[in-house]
């Protein structure tokens, strides 16, 4: 089993070491090959995502990736900028499926953004489409007919990756709740329109499961007002990528949640994948040893049990991560004070 780890920029180093501790003390023979991507990978090799670290990447069974950005390499022209390297990753692999699980560990409840009550009873999963939309269509600046400069962005979605995020969360749902919320902004843009006539389409092969649509704009008051009535949520690239954040704040902080890219690739132990916590860099934090690694610590979670068949010592890390918050061990994201190498020995502790 080979796992490519890319650390990247600001915390995603400091939260990946932990990652690395929980993965390699359960021993399961696992062979890790390190390799530089974002901001690191653009100092010392002039690409945010170099070639090599890509045939790394390629040649595993799955992949632990930190976070990368860094203030620095702001002013780069965009295809060289850190963010690409995860956005490049995401394309070259096909990994459209971002799977992002928001639930409230035993004894969060009172570190919630809300009420104690209205927290502890979400539950959810957020399908995020990760392959299309305004991310990846045609950008650019451009005069406008006054003079006056423009940035554009164009937003799409074909049918075909509709369809094949739309079947990934049905099947989601179906071992799950069995309710599906499909977000989107029909009632503005084209883009949205097809996405929910496709997802409506494809429902007929999931008789089994509720489909139900949102306007984004209210999926976003939803989630924090009565965040309880979600069980799978499929939206696309952009606003699966704000709403998640948002339901990170729900259940705590955004250093407590996973997530897994996947494809449709399957190596000989399961689904290839990305494995990363929703977060950032966090510039604001990096180098000062406070970063919460739990998300990453969860990702690695999702990794062994998605990429490498190891669904035991999934529960494992997960279980010892939520005796660690039960015990008290909380960052200082959660109103605690343990640092990322004491969050990281107290889960290594309750293995
Ligand atoms: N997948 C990736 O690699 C992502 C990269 N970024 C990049 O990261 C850089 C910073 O972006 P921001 O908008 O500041 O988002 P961010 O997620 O890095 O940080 C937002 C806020 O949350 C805090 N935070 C994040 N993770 C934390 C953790 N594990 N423990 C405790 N506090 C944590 C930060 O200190 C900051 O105040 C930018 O360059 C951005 O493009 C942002 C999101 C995802
Ligand atoms: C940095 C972006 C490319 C991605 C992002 O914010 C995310 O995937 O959550
Ligand atoms: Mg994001």
């Amino acid at each position: 089993m080979k796992v490519a780890v890319l650390p990247g920029d600001g915390i995603g180093p400091e939260v990946t070491r932990e990652a690395v501790r929980v993965i390699e003390a359960l021993d399961l023979g696992i062979s890790l090959q390190e390799a530089p991507v974002g901001g690191a990978a653009y100092k010392a090799h002039g690409h945010p995502l170099p070639s090599a670290t890509l045939d790394i990447a390629r040649d595993s069974d799955g992949i632990l990736f930190g976070a990368v950005g860094d203030p620095d390499c702001d002013a780069l022209e965009r295809h060289l900028r850190p963010e690409q390297a995860i956005l490049g990753l995401r394309k070259e692999l096909t990994l459209f499926a971002n799977l992002r699980p928001a639930k409230v560990f035993k004894g969060l409840e009172d570190h919630s953004a809300l009420r104690p009550e209205v927290a502890s009873a979400i539950d959810l999963l957020i399908v995020r489409e990760l392959n299309g939309d305004v991310y990846f269509g045609e950008k650019g600046f451009r005069t406008a007919p006054d003079g006056s400069r423009e940035g554009y962005d164009i937003m799409s979605y074909s049918e075909s990756e509709v369809r094949r995020i739309a079947h990934v969360a049905f099947r989601a749902a179906q071992g799950r709740g069995k309710r599906l919320c499909s977000v989107d902004k029909a009632n503005v843009l084209e883009t949205s329109q097809l996405w929910r006539d496709v997802v409506i389409e494809t429902a007929a092969d999931y008789p089994d499961v509720t489909l139900t649509h949102m306007y984004v704009d209210n999926a976003a008051m939803q989630l924090v007002r009565n965040p309880g009535q979600f069980d799978v949520v499929v939206t696309g690239n952009l606003f699966g990528d704000i709403l998640s954040d948002q339901a990170s704040m729900c259940v705590g902080s955004i250093g407590m949640l996973a997530s897994a890219s996947l494809g449709e690739r399957q190596t000989a132990h399961g689904t290839f994948g990305l494995y990363e916590p929703i977060h950032g860099s966090a510039p604001d934090i990096a180098g000062k040893g406070f970063a919460n690694p739990m998300a990453t610590i969860l990702s690695a979670a999702m990794l062994l049990r998605h990429s490498l068949g190891k669904s035991a010592e999934a529960d494992r890390i997960e279980t010892a991560v939520g005796k660690a918050l039960e015990d008290g061990v909380l960052g200082r994201d959660l109103g605690g004070s343990a640092g990322t190498t004491e969050i990281g020995d107290a889960v290594l502790e309750r293995l």
